[in-house]
């Protein structure tokens, strides 16, 4: 498994910032704002808890793609990326209970 691939998409996304919004799909998101990004978010995790249940684990895969895709459009837009997510994940992997500590928040 590589990280090339969210590293290369995190500065595509990056370079969509300034690009004029009809020039792409994440270009015109970015213009729209917030409230669109978190809606396809929201809109994508309805769509994997659908792909869960119908038994098909390509279409699970197909989805769960379209969500840490719209994620990383999120991250995008707050100027942050998947290597910092990556990187708390990172930090977790060494810190036992963390997981049940964060889920107590
Ligand atoms: N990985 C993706 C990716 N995954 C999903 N999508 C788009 O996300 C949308 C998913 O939304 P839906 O399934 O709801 O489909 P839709 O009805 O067309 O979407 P809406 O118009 O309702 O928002 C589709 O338009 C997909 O094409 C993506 N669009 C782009 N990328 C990557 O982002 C890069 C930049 O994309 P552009 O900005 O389009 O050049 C590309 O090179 C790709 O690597």
């Amino acid at each position: 498994m590589s990280n090339d691939i969210l590293q290369r998409l995190a500065e595509t996304l990056d370079a969509r910032k300034q690009a004029a919004p009809e020039s792409s799909y994440v270009a015109k998101l970015f213009s729209k704002g917030d409230d669109a990004i978190l809606k396809k978010v929201i809109e994508e995790a309805g769509e994997v808890l659908l792909a869960a249940k119908d038994g098909d684990r390509q279409h699970l895969v197909y989805e769960v793609a379209d969500l840490w895709f719209h994620c990383m459009v999120l991250l995008a837009h707050k100027g942050l990326s998947a290597a910092d997510v990556l990187e708390e994940l990172a930090r977790r992997e060494g810190v036992s209970g963390v997981v049940e500590k964060a889920n107590r928040k």
